[in-house]
């Protein structure tokens, strides 16, 4: 370290999503100095949750209109007007509510500096803001997130290609797009650009779209996605190359020789968490993996350091960092009474076409964890409600114990699921039996819960009680 510091604080934090919302009235009494390299307010705000949710908004819309021929009501998309999408989601929401987050912390918190530069340790909580000032603290917060990975074979072609970061910004609506991997970020995104009209091309390495899903889910998905997409599955690209004049088009080419092409391209595959970019070696921080390594309370390898969210977790869920940031929260101001974070039973949903919700075990986890299960498997177009949406793609697939009477996992994927998933993450989160949550309430009829009351129904236990 050449510079000496300039200012000492309480608290350090760097990143503004998560870590942002950990300064709350109970660190009124301490100095806080925030990093931000980037804009203020994070990934789940601008460009995450918020706004891919509301983009999704958008397409369900677009897909409602067209499917509306099944129930008699005869409606045409007339257009869709992309600009104003956007404008509608960054200039009326999203933008004035990053800078007036800002504006809170720089103006309006006494006790909170904001350094906007990246920064890096130079020393045991010693931190270089990036903007020329050298700080210290008693404690720091990792809060730094997870950018998007881009394959070697993408960045050396040269090609240009869009991610998450920047594809909800495009000034006009592609004619097609190439969607390169197929999880989270690549079945939300061709939903919204297929929906909105866009033709979309998915590629990826495994045999089914969203490949951590319940195996029987990830099929159903894959097989209904490929009426709406061109999905190419199971093979690896052996070259990317740019196309057309602006040379903002591109043609993939597989290992079996064939090719797909389209005028875009958007990279989702992964997001690396940002510890890397942080010189923790100088401070005595250890990476776990690509992960800052954190201990069941949130601390990292070195004194007062502590970390949360994307850089350190092994859920990048906006759910999971809110949790670590509370967790947190109380364990920087209550060391003789550390919390730990509590990841058993974490949910997830994938808000594409139709929408999926997951918690617990997956059928093959639980089998080979070794649980004697019952499974049962209910369609959507099996009960009143989804009868009357016609629905022939919608299931709630659970798994439970048949000695404890336990549910092991709930997978939902059809129309609100990752509302109706709520009943079941409830009834694994508190211990109900499977008899109770069937039979101790009632379900209202006839509401599409009843999917969530007849799977429980179907499960096959030697004494059913119900
Ligand atoms: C397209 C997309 C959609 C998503 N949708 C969902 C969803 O529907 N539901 C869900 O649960 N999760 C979703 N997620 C995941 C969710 O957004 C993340 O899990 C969550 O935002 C992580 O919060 P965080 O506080 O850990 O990191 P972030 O919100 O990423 O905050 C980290 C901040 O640190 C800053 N930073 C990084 N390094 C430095 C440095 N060295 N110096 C200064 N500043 C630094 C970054 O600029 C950033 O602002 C989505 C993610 C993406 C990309
Ligand atoms: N609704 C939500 O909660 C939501 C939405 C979007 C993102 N997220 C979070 O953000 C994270 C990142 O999303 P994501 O979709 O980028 O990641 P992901 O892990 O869900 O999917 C990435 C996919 O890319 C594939 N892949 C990786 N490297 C590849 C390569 N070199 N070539 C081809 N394919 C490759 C992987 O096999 C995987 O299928 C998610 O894991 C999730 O935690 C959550």
């Amino acid at each position: 370290m050449t510079q000496s510091p300039s200012r000492h604080f309480d608290l350090i934090v760097i990143g503004t999503g998560s870590g942002n919302s950990l300064i709350n009235e109970s660190f009124a009494d301490k100095s806080v100095a925030i990093c931000e390299k980037g804009t203020f307010g994070g990934t789940c705000l601008n460009v995450g949750c918020i706004p891919t949710k509301m983009f999704v908004y958008a397409a369900d819309t677009a897909t409602a209109i067209r499917r509306s021929e099944q129930y008699g009501v005869d409606s045409t998309l007339d257009g869709v007007r992309w600009q104003d999408t956007v404008s509608r989601v960054f200039d009326n929401r999203i933008d004035p509510i990053a800078s007036s987050g800002e504006d809170y912390r720089r103006h309006r918190c006494d006790n909170v500096t904001v350094y906007d530069g990246h920064a890096t340790f130079v020393g045991p909580r010693t931190i270089d803001t990036g903007t020329g000032e050298i700080i210290t603290a008693d404690q720091i917060v990792i809060a730094a997130g997870a950018r998007p990975s881009i394959p070697e074979i993408v960045t050396e072609s040269g090609v240009a290609y869009y991610t998450s970061d920047d594809v909800m910004r495009i000034p006009e609506l592609p004619e097609s797009m190439i969607i390169q991997g197929s999880g989270f970020i690549a079945c939300e995104f061709a939903h919204v650009f297929s929906a909105l009209g866009v033709k979309v091309t998915v590629i990826g390495r495994s045999d089914v779209l969203l490949k951590h899903l319940d195996r029987e889910l990830a099929e159903r998905f894959t097989e209904q996605a490929r009426e709406h997409w061109d999905v190419r599955l199971g093979q690896h690209v052996t070259a990317v190359t740019a196309t057309g004049s602006d040379s903002r088009g591109v043609q993939i080419t597989f290992e079996d020789g064939s090719t797909c092409a389209a005028d875009s391209l958007l990279v989702a595959t992964g997001r690396t968490p940002n510890g890397d970019l942080l010189s923790l070696d100088s401070a005595g921080i250890e990476l776990d993996g690509d992960r800052v390594r954190v201990d069941e309370f949130g601390r990292t390898t070195a004194d007062g350091v502590w970390a949360l969210g994307d850089v350190s977790s092994p859920f990048q869920l906006k759910h999971v960092a809110n949790h670590e940031q509370r967790v947190l929260g109380h364990n920087l101001l209550h060391p003789e009474n550390l919390q730990p974070f509590h990841h058993a039973h974490v949910p997830y949903a994938v808000f594409t076409w139709p929408q999926i919700a997951s918690v617990g075990l997956t059928e093959d986890e639980a089998r080979a964890a070794g649980h004697d299960i019952t499974v049962k498997t209910q369609d959507y177009g099996d009960v009143a409600y989804g009868w009357a949406m016609e629905d022939s793609v919608g299931c709630c697939k659970l798994i439970a114990d048949r000695s404890t009477g336990l549910l092991l996992g709930a997978h939902i994927m059809g129309a609100q699921a990752p509302s109706l998933i709520q009943i079941l993450i409830q009834g694994i989160e508190f211990g109900l039996t499977v008899p109770d949550m069937a039979r101790r309430q009632y379900w209202i009829h006839p509401a599409l819960a009843e999917v969530v009351e007849n799977a429980l129904l179907g499960l096959d236990f030697p004494d059913r009680g119900f």
